[in-house]
């Protein structure tokens, strides 16, 4: 019987949605948030170490990101694992129109309300981080129609999907992590964007289009830093880049760094201690 790990993770209410932020960049299948908890689930097949945890959780105490916490683990058998995690997965009504709705929740939409399906599973991308909701708040403002989309560390496929939802032509999802491929193709499917939305393993440089008019990127610091020059050879001659997975503190160094490769921001947002910023690129 395959094993998970269970880690449950008690901190102060307001450093949950950091926190998970932070863990999310470990090698780690999943998080459950709650008020004043997070439970992080750890397949056999992960290489992340509960000590290697426990390192972060000190560090960012120590870098005085969160104020406590306390950590206790156990090991869980697959099944009870996909019960409590649909159990905590909910609808997010994350702007008037973008409503992100699990498959096995009822929903009533309102007129003009767009109801995107997403069964999170083990990835990334239920619509209820301020990361993912910050660039789903400009995708809706941003597409006006035919746009050829990439999506750079779709997770569950959640971006791409909802800027097709929202007119774009096509997009492609590229992440690295083989749940997140399999996961973003069953969302796809329930979507019915097969024709529309290409789910693929790989990274930037993997990708051969170079034609895009729109760039979405949720990950983390370092590896925007890191494919900045990959990004930049993606657009077509005027394009629109939105990135997240941010925080406020990263603003300078992302701006300057984006800048110099010839990126101008054109907007910015901030939910709690995330941002998203939106650059033009014109050659
Ligand atoms: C914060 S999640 C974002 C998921 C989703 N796009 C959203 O906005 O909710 C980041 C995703 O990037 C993926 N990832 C991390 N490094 C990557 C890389 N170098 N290339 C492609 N995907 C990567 C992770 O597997 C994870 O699914």
């Amino acid at each position: 019987m395959k094993t998970y790990k269970e880690i449950k993770i008690k901190t102060e209410p307001f450093d949950v949605d950091l926190l998970s932020g932070f863990l999310w960049q470990l090698d780690i299948d999943g998080i459950n948030e709650f008020d004043d908890y997070l439970l992080v689930f750890i397949s056999e097949n992960k290489s992340v170490s509960l000590e290697e945890i426990n390192l972060l959780m000190e560090k960012l105490v120590e870098d005085k990101f969160i104020n406590s916490f306390d950590i206790e683990f156990q090991t869980l058998e697959e099944k009870n694992w996909n019960e409590e995690y649909e159990k905590n997965v909910k609808v997010v009504e994350v702007t008037e129109k973008i409503v992100i709705k699990p498959s096995f929740k009822e929903y009533n939409p309102k007129p003009n309300q767009l109801v995107i399906t997403i069964d999170p599973k083990m990835s990334f991308g239920t619509g209820d981080h301020a990361t993912t909701k910050l660039i789903l708040s400009h995708l809706e403002k941003i597409v006006k129609g035919n746009e050829f989309v990439l999506d750079v560390g779709s997770g569950t496929g959640i971006l791409g999907i909802t800027a097709v939802k929202l007119g774009a032509a096509k997009a492609i999802c590229i992440d690295n992590d083989e749940w997140c491929y399999l996961n973003g193709n069953e969302n796809v499917k329930m979507n019915e964007l097969n024709e529309k939305v290409d789910v693929r393993l790989c990274e930037i440089k993997d990708v051969e289009e170079k034609d895009f008019d729109l760039i979405l990127a949720n990950i983390n610091k370092p590896i925007l830093i890191n494919i900045v020059d990959d990004l930049k050879i993606k657009f077509k001659k005027e394009g629109t880049l939105i990135l997240s997975g941010l925080l406020n503190i990263d603003e300078i160094d992302i701006i300057s760094l984006y800048e110099s490769k010839g990126f101008v921001l054109n907007d910015k947002s901030q939910l709690e201690e995330w941002i998203a910023l939106v650059f033009k690129t014109n050659s």
